[in-house]
């Protein structure tokens, strides 16, 4: 043959897959003529006969209640969407044995149907029976996996009367329709469908139809399926990996978008994947275990955003993505596990639009996970981002895993992990490396040999295999494990390595662990400024203008005041812990030196203005804020009971002085720490346990000072004069005339609450009532035409706009009142139950806040409001 000849066409990685078959569908359905009554009872209501009778239908309709739905986080009604009846599975009861014989064939049966491995254990478990009438619906929707394991959704069909109720699945781009009513009565239907898929209920036109509604749940952990022609795929996909391994201009990874859409949690390897993707998975895990393939299962996300360039627009009109300028389009690979199910920890990958199997475009067509619009900022045109997620799988040649993954240029951090050394070094050679340092030390110490000497053997091998530790990882484990090799190897220099790999943690359970290993090994002294470091962490508040721009990071992670509230009280909280630390631990507890240097820090940080401007800021919830002031009082309170008892030796002077300055930054920024919400929630939570979780360390002035002032400050707020409530809000102005439009225009006048009128009638005299206003000398009833246009010449009357404003703010008052005696009241009752506790502690506290003088009663003035 000649040279020219046209070359086959080659297959690639991405046909083969392609070609994979589904080995199941994604709805399936029918009816069975021969099944066995399910004997249906129900609770507080008995027996229902089958087909089901109108009578019992509408009696049965009366006990049940609307079946919501889920929008967003909430569980909404809404008739729009859907109507339905619905009865608790706990109410609902099958009797006839047979019955449940006949729901474990169909269960079985969808589940072959679906495409579940036969092996993998399928259970149905009773989650509503439904009851539809005429008109009844439920409009398009997909079902949350509400159990664990739940992968889709059966519904049996029993045995009534109706028209229409047609059950229509969706799923990409095709759709199967369920039409039970022809059964009329006396055939059992089923369905079932994958929980992922659109599905939704056409409007019942005549009848009842009764259906129960299950929940398919399967066991995870399964072994791979056996699928028919597997042996030749395989050997396909593994002579194209193989062929991989090519020069660096290949794409280095590649990414095949699954079909179905995953939960996160819903999620856990091979065995939870559904129909067509599990048998993709399937075949390449047979190939990675081989050792020639790395895959994984990861989330692919891909964010754009752009700005409007298209010229002129109007502020409301929606800006068409193709007149915008992309500036930034990126992809990325993140939240990855193996194909056993293994979270890995691994940073997000950044991969190009050449790496996704299916082609760039894959997206096209689908609804984005996420959409936003930032609006036009002085001359700029509108900013517009979208981005998508969905679950795909990972894959490379292994022979490739030494490049690096560049350029990683992610959030401004620089991501050059090695794969392999990641899984492979992390996950095989350390476990057995660390098990072969473990024994080494007792070896040598039979040998009676010098440990630091053949310690400092092995100290370059374990400190090389440290870099491997991702820095600043919340994961312990293997840290933990360096911990007890470094403890027995007894090298101070390991160490302090060790710590360095925590370089900017804050501080948090993980780090305590660690360091309290290692100062029971080498002292607290050694590991002391890595506590200081992580303590510096916690309270370093980085002022806003730092926090990354959204448009420019997308969905990066960027800090909001609150978060970084919430990480200094994790670090609070930490300081417990550590503060509590009992003897008889490996650590001896930490020298109250440490405890209190640590606590400085963060007190210092807090009484900062910067802080104290960032605490103002309205997105920190008042919980926030309350978890905050708890987690600080309990802390300084424990250190100040420390003095009294054994383990900590620390002074009660510092805890008791820096409470007193964390008392007095809260009761000076009321913008911040609001007395009836935020202080009165704190208090609350501090007092109350402290009844028997720290009873005795509420001998603490400081401390009480909080609710005292608080009492304080209500007691004074709600003795305050409240301005007389205005009589009404009537414009009493006589009308010099009482014909028809004027007796209608003193009426409104006349109304205490309304402040338009709009004279829609069309017998009103409009010139005739402005003369009579004008004449009555009140400018301030204004007439306003509605626009320019002369059709609507009546236009409205309105009542001066002070009057509305006098009014609201009467009534904000009074229910400010009501919620300053409603929280002075709990505040009160607070102090009662700790003036049990101490009887001696309150006076004291009191006396630094006086109750406010009895005031004079507030002077009248009934008719100042009349407002005319
Ligand atoms: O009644 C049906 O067939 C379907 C009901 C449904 O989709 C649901 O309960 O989520
Ligand atoms: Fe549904």
């Amino acid at each position: 043959m000649s040279d020219d000849c046209e070359a086959p066409p080659t297959v690639t990685l991405t046909d083969v897959l392609e070609a994979v078959e589904s080995p199941g569908v994604f709805a399936c359905g029918f009816e069975d003529n021969s099944a066995a009554a399910p004997g249906l009872s129900v609770a507080d209501f008995g027996c229902i006969s089958l087909p089901l009778q109108p009578q019992q239908a509408e009696a049965l309709q009366k006990i049940c209640k609307p079946a919501p739905f889920g929008r967003g986080e909430a569980t909404v009604l809404d008739p729009a969407v859907r109507r339905s009846w619905q009865v608790d599975a706990s109410k609902v009861h099958c009797a006839n044995p047979e019955f449940k014989q006949c729901l474990e064939r169909y269960t079985s049966k969808v589940a072959e149907d679906l495409g579940v491995y036969t092996s993998v254990a399928v259970s149905a478990q009773l989650y509503k029976l439904l009851l539809y009438q005429t008109g009844d619906h439920f409009a398009e929707h997909r079902d949350t996996e509400k159990a664990d394991g739940m992968f889709a959704t059966m519904v049996i069909l029993l045995p009534s009367v109706y028209q229409g109720g047609e059950l229509v699945v969706q799923h990409n781009g095709k759709s199967k329709t369920f039409d039970f009513s022809a059964a009329n009565g006396y055939s059992l239907c089923c369905a079932a469908f994958y929980a992922d898929c659109k599905h939704q209920l056409l409007p019942v036109q005549s009848g009842y139809r009764l259906a129960l509604v299950y929940n398919l749940v399967h066991a995870a952990n399964v072994p791979k399926p056996i699928l028919r022609d597997r042996a030749e795929t395989i050997a396909q996909i593994h002579s194209l990996a193989q062929q991989w391994d090519v020069p660096d201009d290949e794409p280095r990874c590649q990414v095949y978008v699954l079909d179905h859409q995953y939960s996160e949690d819903g999620l856990q390897g091979l065995a939870t994947l559904k129909n067509r993707d599990r048998a993709v998975a399937a075949l390449l895990h047979d190939v990675a275990q081989s050792g020639i393939l790395e895959v994984f299962i990861v989330t692919l996300k891909h964010y754009i955003s752009g700005q409007d360039v298209g010229g002129q627009r109007r502020r409301w009109e929606v800006v068409p993505w193709e007149d915008c300028e992309i500036y930034t389009d990126r992809r990325t690979v993140e939240d990855w596990q193996t194909l056993e199910g293994q979270k890995i920890k691994h940073c997000p990958l950044e991969i190009s639009a050449d790496d996704i199997m299916q082609g760039a475009d894959v997206f096209d067509g689908r609804d984005p996970t996420g959409e936003d619009h930032c609006g036009y900022t002085g001359n700029a045109g509108a900013t517009l981002s979208k981005w998508y997620h969905t679950k795909a799988i990972l894959m490379w040649p292994r022979s490739r895993h030494t490049l690096n993954w560049g350029p990683g240029q992610y959030s401004g951090r620089q991501y050059k992990e090695n794969l392999l050394s990641l899984r492979s070094q992390a996950d095989q050679v350390m476990p057995q490396l660390l098990e072969l340092l473990k024994v080494l030390p007792g070896a040598w110490q039979s040998a009676a040999m010098q440990q630091a000497t053949n310690g400092s053997a092995v100290a370059p091998t374990v400190e090389a295999h440290m870099e491997s530790l991702q820095p600043n990882s919340r994961e312990c484990v293997q840290r933990n494990g360096f911990g007890e090799v470094v403890c027995q190897l007894c090298m101070p220099i390991l160490a302090l390595r060790l710590l360095d790999t925590l370089q900017e943690s804050a501080l948090d359970d993980n780090v305590v662990k660690l360091t309290s290993q290692l100062a029971g090994a080498f002292g607290w002294a050694l590991v002391r400024p890595a506590l200081q470091r992580a303590a510096d962490q916690a309270a370093k508040l980085p002022p806003l203008a730092e926090t990354t721009d959204r448009a420019t990071y997308g969905y990066s992670s960027y800090q909001q005041p609150k978060d970084r509230l919430d990480k200094l009280t994790v670090g609070i909280e930490t300081m417990c812990t550590l503060a509590s630390m009992s003897a008889g631990s490996t650590a001896p507890p930490p020298p109250a030196d440490i405890i209190e240097a640590m606590v400085v820090s963060m007190m210092r940080a807090l009484v900062e203005a910067a802080l104290a401007e960032e605490l103002s800021q309205g997105d920190m919830s008042p919980a926030s804020r309350c978890n905050f002031i708890a987690a600080t009082v309990k802390l300084l309170l424990m250190l100040g009971r420390g003095a009294e008892s054994e383990g900590y030796e620390g002074t009660r002077e510092l805890p008791e002085h820096l409470l007193g300055l964390f008392v007095g930054m809260l009761l000076s920024q009321p913008a911040a720490f609001p007395v009836t919400t935020v202080l009165l929630g704190a208090c609350e939570r501090i007092f109350k346990p402290a009844v028997t979780e720290f009873s005795g360390s509420l001998v603490s002035g400081a401390c009480l000072r909080l609710p005292v002032a608080s009492t304080a400050l209500l007691q004074a707020e709600v003795i305050k004069p409240l301005p007389p409530q205005p009589t009404t809000w009537s414009k009493a102005i006589s009308l010099g005339c009482t014909c028809t439009s004027c007796a209608e225009l003193s009426k409104f006048l006349a109304k205490p609450d309304e402040r338009e009128w709009r004279p829609w009638d069309k017998e009103v005299d409009i010139p005739h009532l402005k003369e009579q206003i004008r004449k009555a000398g009140n400018p301030d009833i204004q007439h306003r035409p509605n626009s320019q246009q002369s059709y609507d010449y009546r236009g409205k009357y309105r009542k001066p706009l002070e009057f509305i404003k006098a009014h609201n703010a009467h009534k904000n008052l009074l229910s400010e009142r009501k919620t300053n005696e409603k929280a002075l009241k709990s505040f009160q009752k607070l102090l009662n139950q700790v003036a049990q506790q101490d009887p001696k502690l309150l006076p004291e506290a009191l006396a630094d806040f006086p109750p406010p003088p009895v005031p004079v009663p507030a002077a009248q003035c009934p008719s100042s409001c009349q407002l005319d």
